[in-house]
């Protein structure tokens, strides 16, 4: 082969590596990068440990009931997932209906836009983002409502990536990321106009506690909608194929343990609210939320060829290969589940915290 050819075929060849990993990579125009992938706040030789600690609290059941532990365990989780979910899904982790015509992250916004319409705020309030991510929807609904959004996440990684983005996106003046447990949330009684958590409260260990902290932090007669993440009424525990279902939903997303979708309104009166309305989302009419994870198993694929490369390259932490091959296996789970019916990941309640009885 003559040097021009040798030449070519280099170029070619380092064109399409540069494709395959920097191009093809990201979920979004500007999101993470394959060669970015990092273990949050954990030192990349410190990530695969991590993960066999994560599988130590489904190893030991008792563990994982300890109410105490499980902060800690969903921390490790986020540490572990982030920067994978920003680059294969993007800045809001959650599903939404899919709607014909419309792409992926108009769907995702449109249903951040919903919640923010439901609990009635107007510019200038300030409301409570529950659980917030990296700020996805934070973003979109401080846009949308001009309303000044509070977000709380136990992941320090994810507050830092939270408030980068912010800035990026030029809002930050209306968005503000808090590092905190929802279960014993550090803002004073009655100090919000209005709050809502988007598939975030299934990771605590009784739906109970961190219902009564939003109670408490909110203002008489302003109002708090959820999605929730809970087993539906086709869901019966004596099928041994639902049972491994809503397991391998638990055990691949960092779950202390599904609720049905009964619990949702009797905790919520249990704490003091008045349930305004409650419904799940994925109900016909609404389109399927699973058909984006269904329609990514090629780039899953690809995706994991490029986690597994870059990790013998030393380039991402060697666990990363790991926490990967967990993700596509939970995919498999939420799928089913999906198209079971047993599932849904967005069963909505809207409620009021009752205004203050009048002072005699
Ligand atoms: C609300 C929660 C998270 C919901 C979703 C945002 C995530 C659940 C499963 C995740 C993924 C599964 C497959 C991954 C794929 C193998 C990888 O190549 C790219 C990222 C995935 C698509 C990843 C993205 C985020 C999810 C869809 C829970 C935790 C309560
Ligand atoms: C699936 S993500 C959803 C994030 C965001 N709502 C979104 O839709 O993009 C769940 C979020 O809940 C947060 N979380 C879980 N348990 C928490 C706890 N005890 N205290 C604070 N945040 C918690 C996680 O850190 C993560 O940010």
């Amino acid at each position: 082969m003559d040097s021009v050819a040798l030449f070519c075929t280099g170029a070619l060849l380092a064109g399409g590596i540069y494709w395959f990993v920097c191009i093809l990579g990201p979920a979004e125009q500007k999101g993470k990068r394959a060669v970015d992938l990092s273990g949050g706040s954990i030192s990349a030789e410190k990530v695969q440990d991590n993960y066999k600690q994560y599988w130590s609290f489904f190893r030991r059941p008792k563990e994982i009931e300890t109410a105490e532990k499980v902060p800690d365990f969903v921390d490790t989780f986020y540490n572990l997932v982030t920067d994978i979910y920003e680059w294969g899904w993007g800045q809001s982790f959650h599903f939404s209906p899919s709607i014909p015509g419309k792409s992926h992250r108009d769907a995702t916004r449109l249903h951040e836009e919903m919640a923010v319409d439901l609990i009635d705020v107007k510019p200038g309030d300030r409301i409570l983002d529950v659980g917030c991510g990296v700020g996805g929807p934070m973003r979109a609904i401080a846009a949308h409502s001009r309303a000044k959004v509070v977000g709380i996440t136990i992941n320090e990684y994810q507050v830092n990536r939270a408030r980068m983005h912010n800035k990026k996106a030029g809002i930050d003046s209306l968005c503000e990321v808090v590092c905190g447990n929802f279960l014993e949330m550090p803002f004073p009684d009655n100090s919000f106009d209005g709050a809502y958590s988007i598939e975030a409260t299934c990771h605590a260990p009784k739906l109970e506690e961190v219902y009564a902290e939003i109670f408490r932090v909110l203002k008489p007669g302003s109002l708090y909608v959820s999605y929730e993440w809970v087993t539906t009424d086709k869901y019966r525990a004596e099928n041994p194929e639902h049972v491994e279902t809503i397991q391998g939903i638990e055990r691949g997303d960092a779950l202390p343990g599904l609720r049905s979708y009964l619990d949702i309104a009797e905790t919520a009166r249990k704490v003091g609210f008045e349930v305004v309305k409650e419904r799940d989302l994925a109900k016909p009419p609404a389109q399927p939320w699973w058909t984006r994870l269904k329609m990514g198993r090629i780039a899953y694929w690809r995706n994991h060829i490029l986690v597994t490369v870059l990790a013998a390259l030393g380039i991402a932490p060697k666990g990363t290969v790991d926490v990967h091959e967990m993700l596509f296996k939970t995919a498999d789970y939420l799928t089913r589940g999906g198209e079971t019916g047993i599932f849904t990941p967005m069963h909505m309640i809207l409620c009021r915290k009752p205004d203050s009885p009048p002072s005699s």
